[in-house]
């Protein structure tokens, strides 16, 4: 077998951060350079010359997801130095067929994205025949963020099509030595390279991994494992930032300090202090739930404390929300649980049994179903809706990812507002 390729998708904004990420992943292994799609919308033909210029023994691969006039776009990216230009599968037959003329004339390689192809198989036939030169088995971004899994797709391919096989969409170097195991000839990688703080550590992993290909057992994880997992591995920040800035409670503030809660919602609307609610919804709660409670917004009188979080820690609840006051802090300090509250007062409510369990509420400005999922940590806390949740945590730790590069470019001594070119994205009116 042919020693895989592997390609860098430089899915960023910046030309600048993209050459210097390239320069990164070519140390780590990297043979082909792909200018991201991001990208060329970004700096357009310009970032192709200069990834040209500044490795000239690498590929440059153009990912210009073509849809229409296939001819004059193919020209454009093999003019600035393309050796191979992407097209989309599903691109009419007369763009493929344009795309395939001016490739020839060009003396450049066709690779043909399979996003969101309804027979990847039959398609890819087709666009073989109609002479494109390699076939990408393509999960997008947004399409991994909601499960799609790039080497399912791959797999549906193997040994149907008669050119070379790429592979993209959210490849680690496990995925990706799975890939090659597979079939695909080129393992093309974006996120899991570029965002690294350590790009050249990260592309040598999926080198070595790719030129050692094995198949693994994977172990079977529920849907509501993988929830927990991923939300456990971000901070509330990472969830709130993946849902376009939503989902975070006001006024709301940790009680114990280094204590994070990540669970679904049992909710509990209760009334004047009254503890009655609280306490019996510890009862209903399952191991792993976060109970959360409306308390009118007051802070004069306290509906939960010491025994009702000692009551609740016993049974496995992963934590307590209140948008009201919390008593015995002291106390529920020295018990690490995780209690996030409004504000602090002595006296309790009375038991009097007035509200409601597992109804919609409204807790500090966000609404809360029944089986929502809470991040909560000491930024705050979210309440993410649970038919969103799988996706939100992944986006969440995408920026997570993200946030790493980032990191390590400010700890090299850029700005932050140079790593994000702010002035050039200011929002103009
Ligand atoms: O083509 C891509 C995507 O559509 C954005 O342009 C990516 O380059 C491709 O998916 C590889 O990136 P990762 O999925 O982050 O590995």
């Amino acid at each position: 077998m042919a020693t895989p390729t592997l390609q860098v998708a430089l899915d960023l904004l910046e030309l600048d951060r993209a050459v210097e990420i390239a320069g990164e992943a070519v140390r780590g292994g990297a043979d082909w350079i792909e200018v991201g799609t991001p990208l060329i919308k970004s700096e357009g033909m310009q970032a192709v010359r200069t990834l040209r210029e500044r490795f000239p023994d690498r590929e440059i691969v153009a990912d210009m997801k073509i849809a229409d006039t296939g001819a004059v776009e193919v020209e454009m990216a093999a003019k600035s130095g393309a050796g191979i230009v992407c097209i989309l599968a599903d691109a009419d037959d007369a763009v493929i067929v344009e795309a395939v003329r001016s490739a020839r004339k060009y003396g450049v390689r066709l690779m043909a994205d399979l996003i969101n192809v309804v027979d990847p198989v039959s398609r890819s036939r087709e666009l073989a025949a109609l002479g494109v030169d390699y076939i990408n088995a393509h999960v997008g971004i947004d399409q991994q963020m909601i499960g799609r899994s790039s080497l399912d797709l791959l797999r549906r391919l193997a040994g149907e099509v008669g050119v070379p096989i790429a592979v993209a969409g959210g490849l680690d170097a496990a995925t990706a030595s799975e890939a090659v195991a597979a079939g695909a000839s080129v393992v093309i990688v974006g996120g899991n390279i570029v965002k690294a703080a350590d790009v050249t550590g990260a592309a040598r992993q999926v080198r070595e991994a790719i030129d050692r290909p094995e198949v693994r057992q994977r172990e079977e994880e529920s849907p509501e494992a993988a929830i927990r997992r991923l939300f456990e591995a971000v901070s509330a920040p990472n969830v709130t930032d993946a849902m376009h800035r939503k989902g975070a409670m006001a006024g709301i503030v940790s009680i114990c300090g280094g204590v994070k809660a990540v669970g679904r919602a049992v909710t509990v609307r209760t009334v004047a202090g009254d503890w009655a609610k609280p306490v019996e919804a510890i009862d209903l709660a399952g191991p792993g739930d976060v109970l959360v409670a409306s308390n009118d917004g007051r802070t004069d009188v306290a509906p939960w404390g010491e025994l009702a979080t000692h009551s609740a820690k016993n049974r496995g609840v992963a934590g307590v929300v209140i948008d009201g006051a919390v008593r015995d802090v002291d106390d529920i300090r020295e018990m690490k649980f995780p209690v996030f509250a409004t504000a602090t007062v002595p006296n309790a409510g009375d038991p009097k049994g007035l509200g409601e369990i597992n109804t919609e509420i409204t807790c500090c400005g966000q609404e809360v179903r029944p089986g929502d999922w809470i991040v909560a940590d000491e930024s705050g806390v979210v309440v993410v809706p649970r038919e969103r949740a799988y996706e939100v945590a992944r986006r969440a730790v995408e920026v997570k990812k993200t946030e790493e590069r980032i990191r390590e470019e400010i700890r090299r001594g850029k700005t932050l507002s140079e790593v994000s070119e702010l002035l050039k994205w200011e929002k103009r009116h």
